[in-house]
């Protein structure tokens, strides 16, 4: 396999900017990428991204708003909301040479065709090879270089390989895996469990509310991601699990803080972005396709439709029939 040397990232928000710094601190040589021109020219000169304020940007980082300078990279990373990566694909697809790893970073599903974000680079970009990251890791962490450890996926075992090789550093530590769709199932359902999470703690139930809630969310993930054809071990592990832990438990956490506000009434962090309440109604769709049972998950939807209130979908979870555990 060839060396990887040049990485573009797609998408100069909070985690694309920090996969950036991931990247040149690899020793790749980088080019963040950002729709907006004006964003583009602010984060060249300033070297600081508002979004990561006070952490500086890898001087080696390149960034621009021509998005024909991913013609020339080994490696493309799409770090935008999962909503918008079909747009970001479709817009990149016709500069990217055939056989290009195309890492998807967001963890979602898309509306309307429930599809995955690997499907989606494959529906928007067929001459790419598509790719996931996910796993425990916020932006501002990963950023400031502190240690994480994540899980990278691709079908052949050997671009996976090589894809850790050429992203991994001392802080940042990818696990490979070809279990691609364990590994997006995984943060896509979390986001929409850190919600629930959230809610608890809003409203002031308990740690031993918290970890039920977190036990029982993971159990849901499980279900949907066996049913949807990941691995146990998978889901069990950093892009399932360990996302699951992180996200439930700091409010650190976008989904975990609008569960939290929604929680104690008050309205929700503006301008913050939150993919479980996007993802929710397409994790349901799944879920009812493949005919798993995810209560907590249904719960943070229809809270989020305004179709039950909060003590209402509480009331509903705790009088649900008792049954054997799994
Ligand atoms: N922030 C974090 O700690 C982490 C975020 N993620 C995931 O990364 C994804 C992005 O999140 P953030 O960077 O935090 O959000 P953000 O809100 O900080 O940034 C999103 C960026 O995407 C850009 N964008 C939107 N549509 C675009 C398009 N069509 N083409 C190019 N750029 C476009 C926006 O201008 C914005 O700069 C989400 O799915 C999130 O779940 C994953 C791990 C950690
Ligand atoms: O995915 C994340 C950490 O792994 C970031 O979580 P939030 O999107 O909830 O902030």
């Amino acid at each position: 396999m060839k060396p990887f040397n040049r990485v573009c990232v797609i998408g100069a928000g909070a985690w694309g900017t920090a996969l950036a710094g991931v990247a040149a601190r690899a020793g790749r040589k980088v080019t963040l990428y950002a729709r907006d021109a004006a964003v583009a020219a602010q984060i060249s000169a300033t070297r600081d991204n508002p979004r990561l304020p006070g952490i500086p940007l890898d001087r080696g980082i390149v960034v621009t708003h021509d998005i024909a300078a991913a013609s020339s990279a080994d490696i493309v990373i799409i770090a935008v909301p999962a909503q918008h990566s079909r747009a970001a694909v479709a817009a990149l697809a016709a500069h990217l040479s055939p056989g290009t790893p195309v890492i998807a970073s967001a963890k979602g599903v898309e509306h309307g065709t429930r599809r995955f974000m690997t499907e989606v680079i494959e529906e928007a970009a067929p001459h790419a090879v598509p790719a996931i990251l996910s796993g425990p890791s916020f932006a501002d962490d990963v950023a400031r270089g502190l240690p994480t450890a994540v899980t990278l996926a691709a079908k052949d075992e050997a671009l996976a390989v090589a894809l850790v090789h050429a992203l991994g550093s001392a802080a940042f530590r990818p696990y490979h895996t070809t279990d691609v769709r364990g590994v997006e199932i995984g943060g896509a359902a979390k986001n929409v469990l850190a919600i629930a999470a959230g809610i608890v703690v809003g409203k002031q139930l308990g740690a031993s509310a918290l970890a039920a809630l977190t036990t029982r969310g993971f159990s849901e993930l499980v279900r949907l991601g066996c049913a949807c054809g990941g691995r146990s071990e998978t889901l069990a592990g950093l892009s399932g699990l360990g996302d699951l832990i992180l996200t439930c438990s700091s409010p650190q956490s976008r989904n975990f803080s609008l569960g939290i506000a929604l929680g104690r009434g008050e309205p929700a962090p503006r301008d913050k972005l939150s993919e479980g309440a996007h993802t929710a109604p397409a994790l349901l769709e799944l879920a009812a396709a493949h005919d798993v049972e995810m209560p907590v998950a249904q719960a943070v939807a229809a809270i989020l439709a305004g179709r039950s209130t909060i003590d209402g979908a509480i009331d509903n979870l705790l009088t649900r029939p008792f049954r054997g555990e799994g």
